[in-house]
């Protein structure tokens, strides 16, 4: 649907020379699975610790939503990590279960047994692991991935390989090493920028050029020390990657990879209808609040989708525009998130109720009850704003915790 011949998603038909063009930049970042990796690299945050319920009940949520694979940590980790992870392939998951595994024959054998549907292996390739990590050359990493492929494909689940710490590696080794595992028979392998180095238009470059080297399928693994993982993930996309690693509010090693809602919101204004009809967007928040509290975190307040403020409006000039129709400043519809707008006189307590607890504020059934029938006096005058009810609520929330019964009046009763 177009609004004066702009797409509902923002992205115009344009003879605009730095817009790529559309059909191009559609097909390209139309055809993509997720490798939800909240379980492996999101393992590796500085607070998770998941024990077995919580490892499935996150499972089954990432399955829920719809992600295609869910990559879980090595099984030669601990005994605990190798039984959790056979635990999780026994649940019947629609989505494939990987495991994350070094370049070395003893955790191949163990990983091969626990059922998993495909084992992701990694070697660092730049200098800085080579000198200071596994202190291995590229023949012999080029020996022992050829080793642990041929023993994994020979059990007739997929394989992985990919390099760590990708843009600080040699372009002539990597390329040669991916040359290598392709004719193999690898189903994908793997880039990963494993410090955050990594910007954009070098992602594009170091993706295009390896598409025209393999021809099994692609993954990217971004870390976002420089804030670049999404934008990264987008070029990978856009270069021909077919696989993008993500975690759920980005949580990993240091401050950790692309988060699953960010790459969500990314993607959903290059192709809307591909990402609903792909993922269970609504389910996005409770997903992330199920992550924070594991790791014991809050979410973060400028989260994309949803950071409470992902959809308020202050400035006057937004405001009206908004009302008249709210595509002016968003390029993300809530609904589509499972928002429910609140700010009208059709509203319910439950909705609002929602949006209370959003907020992280604690009200009774009653009182949110009160505040709702506020909500719908104040919008038979006007449409009330996300940034209005806020406020009210807010206002109200104050009140009725100073216990001052005539503050609570005062904000029951305000014009
Ligand atoms: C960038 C990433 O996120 S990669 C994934 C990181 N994931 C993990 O590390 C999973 C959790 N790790 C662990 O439980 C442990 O590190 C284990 C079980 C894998 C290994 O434990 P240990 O045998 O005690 O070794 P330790 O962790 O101290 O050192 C890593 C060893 O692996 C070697 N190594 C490091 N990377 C690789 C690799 N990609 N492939 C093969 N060997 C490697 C190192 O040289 C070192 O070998 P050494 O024992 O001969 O010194
Ligand atoms: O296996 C991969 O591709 C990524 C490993 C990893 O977590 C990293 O390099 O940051
Ligand atoms: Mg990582």
């Amino acid at each position: 649907m177009t609004t004066n011949g702009i797409k509902e998603n923002g992205v115009k038909k344009t003879n605009n020379p730095y817009m790529p063009r559309y059909e191009d930049l559609l097909s390209r970042v139309s055809n993509f699975s997720i490798i939800e990796s909240t379980l492996r690299e999101g393992e590796q945050f500085a607070n998770a610790f998941f024990d077995t319920a919580k490892k499935i009940e996150i499972a089954k949520a990432l399955d829920d939503f719809g992600v295609e694979y869910i990559e879980l940590t090595s099984p030669a980790a601990s005994d605990q990590s190798r039984q959790d992870c056979s635990a999780i392939c026994n649940l019947g998951l629609k989505a494939k279960i990987l495991t994350h595994i070094r370049c070395h024959m003893d955790d191949a054998r163990i990983a091969v047994e626990t059922g998993v549907d495909g084992v992701d292996v990694v070697i660092g390739t730049s200098s800085y692991l080579r000198e200071f990590s596994h202190g291995k050359d590229m023949d012999y990493i080029t020996k022992q991935a050829t080793e642990v492929i041929n023993f994994v494909k020979s059990k007739g689940i997929e394989v992985r390989f990919s390099s760590e710490d990708s843009f600080r590696s040699d372009l002539v080794d990597l390329l040669s090493i991916y040359r290598t595992v392709d004719k193999l028979g690898v189903n994908r392998v793997g880039i990963a920028d494993t410090v955050g180095c990594a910007n954009p238009r070098q992602v594009y470059e170091l993706v295009r050029t390896l598409r025209g080297v393999v021809s099994c399928d692609i993954e990217c693994h971004f870390h976002n020390d420089t804030g670049c993982a999404i934008a990264n993930a987008y070029a990978a996309l856009e270069a021909g990657a077919t696989h993008i690693d993500t975690s759920v509010l980005g949580i990993g090693e240091r401050n950790g990879i692309t988060s699953l809602g960010g790459l969500c919101a990314r993607m959903y204004t290059a192709n809307k209808d591909y990402i609903k009809t792909k993922y269970k967007l609504h389910m996005l928040r409770d997903l992330e609040n199920l992550v924070a509290d594991a790791v014991s975190v809050q979410v973060p307040f400028n989260n994309y989708i949803t950071g409470y403020c992902a959809f308020t409006h202050k400035a006057g000039i937004h405001a009206k525009a908004i009302l008249n129709n709210p595509s002016t400043y968003e390029i993300l519809k809530p609904e589509d998130f499972g928002y429910v707008s609140i700010g009208h006189r059709l509203t319910g307590w439950n909705a609002v109720k929602n949006r209370v607890e959003q907020l992280g504020l604690t009200l009774t059934d009653d009182q949110v009850k009160k505040i709702t029938a506020k909500i719908k006096e104040l919008a038979d005058i006007r449409p009330q704003s996300m940034e209005d009810v806020d406020n009210l609520l807010r206002d109200y929330h104050y009140a009725v915790t100073s216990g001052d019964l005539s503050q609570v009046e005062s904000v029951l009763s305000t014009n």
